[in-house]
């Protein structure tokens, strides 16, 4: 009860002193409020968390808000950084442990077995006053377009490092998906205590490998064994952790002195010196106030001024903080949270182009689609504009429909506090959506939506954009790469089929990376996906979740195909469907184009462009599109062709269905007549093991058909970057843990689709046609 109030005096301090106000009246607020009675529900699930007072909740000034995620490389501790930032900000009340499997954020079964983040789960918890809503981003690489999707959702973000190997393969990734989204950062170098640990050699890869400029907020006080705590360059204190404590909690903040430290004293006044000229370089305002009125002393520069000018240098991302820690041994997560709040934006600093469109109606999106047997899909949704309130109406853009939602309630890892409604720039879960998917826009209504239409196109004409206003107000449109791997799904019992249906159907609903296919010969179900792990993850959800035993068929890679030369076609169709004839010969060519797409390039001769009717084209290119998805080698999707149209006659009367497949037969009697290859996935790997493991890792490689790029050294280890086929990952992670004793990582990420050389195609072709 204390420290909620206190929560709320420091509130109002900040609400008076800012003079600041929500995009919402607070009258209205509560006025609302005041009509929806505090309504905690209680039981599985819902939790009434203690000290929560539900008003609060909803009514958040948007200037306090934060909403980050955290990224990082496989193992480098994101999980242990979350579980200790919820600890200290006392929403939970004990330190859970990843290698106990009883952490908040990983609670999914399966999570808890191997130990690694799978699905996003967003927590919302408060910090002196501030109210942060963190998304926990995956950081296995099959799930990419998970971290792609968060990183719309976030205002800011926390990467996490090891900081004995510094920047590894997956940071590097989502570091720059965060610089496509402009997402500012921060840093934290974890695991400050373990042996090898190196600040500096961090850091320097942050400069090297990330191309970013770094901005030390702190020093670590002792390395490996010897880390104690940190100094805070900043204000000039140190901050150390009492070795007694067991939760991390205790720790003493003091004044670096002369008297007593003064080796570290002339170290702080370094490194904060050059600080300080590393800002001013970066931002003017900052140089005026320095070379103005400190130019003589730097040591009188107030820390609040230094810390607002490091907050600008970090919105505009021109730099990027730097703080160090070790979550697993409590320390320097509490820094961390206060650079948070600190540095990184709200929502309100984020210069969302679509917001002008929407006037302060809602505007939100789809990030996250659970199921949960009892209460059915709970769709997370990140409100830009507007408010969301339980027992209304919304309006799906991605979906054209109107549906509605039952409750809210606000996410708190597995619990759910149900709350009567939420504003801008907060997370929400909502219940009751039924056709709501993952990555869609959800506005007030239809009539919200061409408004905001109408402002778009508007806007669009002014600046004479082309894009087209519908795509424009869509928030997500999150790329989803094409699944590499495939197998087929069989359910116990053909009676349990209907059973299988629903729950991929659901599952898709969740992950729009998950494709479900039928496959035309057998009529088996075929689930193709982003990696082993994605497919495995997907058969084990079936199972717990669903209580269905399905057997997968082998998995198999998603080849490509393309063609090495120009050939050209025509075929006739002639059929009578009851009284209607119809009639139509075409004549087109293929030719091999390297767009590196599978979208093929339609052509038309000059011959035929002219006299060629919107129907009969849209007919022609659905009918390229289909044969172009079924090669003729394996029966995988044609990639680099273009396909040029020379004559195509219609006799009167002739429906479109039947062009198309006319067209769709004569592409593929075209294609069958060329010389063909097969492309097969190419993935970019990165091996880490210590030198000691390093033949061994070597000679696997070779044997898996790995080209081996570089070695380079890192401190003990070595890490060794290359391309191996996908086909040849196969179960790797089990073959590395035994050739290493479990002490090299790796990361895999797909790099583009290469050309199979003629001895593994036909090994290939041979495999399959004994098979089929
Ligand atoms: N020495 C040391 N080990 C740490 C620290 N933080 C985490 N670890 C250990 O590193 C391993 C990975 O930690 P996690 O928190 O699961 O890492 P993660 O980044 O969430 O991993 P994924 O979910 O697989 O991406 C665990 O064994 C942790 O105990 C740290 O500060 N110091």
């Amino acid at each position: 009860k204390m420290s909620n109030l206190r929560i709320f005096a420091v509130n109002r301090k900040k609400i008076s002193s800012l003079h600041y106000f929500n995009n919402m009246c607070s009258s209205k607020i509560r006025a609302s409020l005041k009509r929806l009675k505090l309504h905690v529900l209680l039981g599985r699930n819902y939790s009434s968390l203690p000290g929560i007072d539900v008003r609060f909740f909803s009514s958040f000034l948007n200037c306090l808000i934060r909403n980050i995620g955290i990224m990082a490389h496989i193992d480098a501790g994101k999980t242990t950084t979350t579980e200790r930032i919820l600890y200290y900000s006392g929403y939970t009340r004990s330190l859970g442990d990843v290698d106990d499997g009883d952490t908040v954020t990983d609670f999914m079964a399966q999570e808890r077995e191997r130990g690694i983040t799978i699905q996003s789960a967003a927590v919302t918890f408060d910090w002196k006053g501030y109210r942060i809503n963190l998304i926990d981003t995956p950081g296995h690489v099959d799930f990419t377009l998970e971290v792609e999707r968060c990183l719309r959702v976030l205002d800011g973000a926390v990467a996490v490092f090891d900081a004995s190997a510094g920047v590894e393969a997956q940071t590097l990734t989502v570091w720059r998906q965060a610089d496509k989204h402009k997402v500012p950062r921060i840093c934290f170098l974890n695991k400050m205590d373990k042996i090898g640990a190196s600040f500096n050699y961090a850091v320097e890869s942050i400069r090297e490998k990330l191309k970013a400029k770094p901005l030390l907020l702190q020093l670590p006080i002792g390395e490996g064994k010897a880390f104690k705590g940190v100094v805070d360059i900043v204000s000039k204190e140190k901050l150390l952790w009492n070795p007694n404590s067991d939760d991390g909690k205790d720790f003493e903040r003091k004044p670096l002195l002369e008297m007593s430290d003064p080796k570290l004293l002339k170290e702080t006044t370094e490194a904060r010196n050059a600080l300080i000229e590393q800002v001013a370089d970066l931002d003017d305002e900052f140089a005026d106030l320095v070379l103005g009125e400190f130019s003589e002393n730097f040591d009188l520069l107030p820390a609040e001024k230094l810390q607002t000018a490091l907050r600008r240098v970090t919105l505009a991302q021109t730099a990027v903080p730097v703080l160090c820690g070790s979550a697993l041994k409590n320390k320097g997560v509490q820094p961390l949270l206060d650079a948070i709040t600190m540095y990184l934006p709200s929502p309100e600093e984020r210069n969302y182009e679509f917001l002008q469109w929407y006037k302060g109606d809602l505007c939100a999106l789809a990030f996250k689609v659970l199921h949960d047997k009892q209460r059915g899909p709970l769709v997370f949704m990140r409100i830009y504009s507007g408010m969301i309130k339980p027992q209304t109406a919304i309006h799906n853009i991605n979906g054209n429909c109107t549906e509605r939602i039952s409750r809210l309630l606000l996410p708190f890892a597995d619990q759910h506090i149900e709350i009567p409604l939420l504003t801008a720039g907060n997370i929400a879960l909502t219940v009751g959506l039924k056709h709501t998917a993952t990555g869609d826009t959800i506005v007030s209504s239809k009539s919200s939506a061409l408004a905001a239409s109408r402002r778009a196109r508007r806007e669009g004409e002014k600046k004479q954009k082309e894009n087209n206003e519908t795509e424009r107000l869509l928030l997500a449109g999150v790329e989803i790469p094409e699944p590499v791997f495939f197998c087929t799904i069989e359910p116990p019992s053909m009676a349990k089929q209907p059973d299988l249906d629903h729950a991929l159907k659901c599952l898709q609903r969740e992950d729009p990376s998950l494709k479900v296919k039928l496959d035309p010969d057998s009529g088996q179900t075929v689930l193709c996906g982003m990696g082993e792990l994605h497919i495995e993850i997907i058969h084990d959800r079936i199972k717990r979740e669903y209580g269905l035993e399905t057997y997968l068929g082998p998995l198999q890679v998603a080849y490509r195909e393309a063609i090495l030369n120009s050939v050209r076609a025509t075929d006739t169709l002639d059929r009578t469907l009851g009284d209607k004839r119809h009639l139509v010969t075409v004549e087109l060519e293929a030719k091999p184009m390297e767009t590196a797409s599978l979208l093929p390039v339609i052509e038309y001769a000059a011959s035929v462009a002219g006299d060629l009717s919107q129907a009969s084209r849209e007919a022609f290119e659905n009918g390229v599109h289909s044969a172009c998805l079924q090669g003729p080698l394996l029966g995988s999707p044609v990639q680099d062709v273009a396909v040029t149209l020379h004559s195509l006659v219609i006799h009167p009367g002739t429906s479109t269905t039947m062009i198309s497949a006319c067209v769709s037969r004569c592409l593929q009697k075209a294609l069958k007549k060329a010389d063909k290859q097969i492309l097969e996935p190419l993935m970019n790997l990165e091996v880490t093991v210590s030198r000691d493991y390093l033949s061994p890792v070597l000679a696997d490689l070779a044997q898996r058909r790995g080209n081996i790029q570089e070695i380079q050294s890192r401190q003990d280890n070595k890490v060794v970057i290359g391309f191996v086929p996908l086909a040849e990952t196969m179960g790797y992670s089990t073959v590395l843990r035994t050739l290493t004793s479990g002490s090299a990582t790796f990361a895999l990420e797909l790099s583009n689709y290469q050309a199979m050389n003629p001895q593994d195609q036909s090994t290939l072709l041979s495999q399959r046609h004994g098979l089929s």
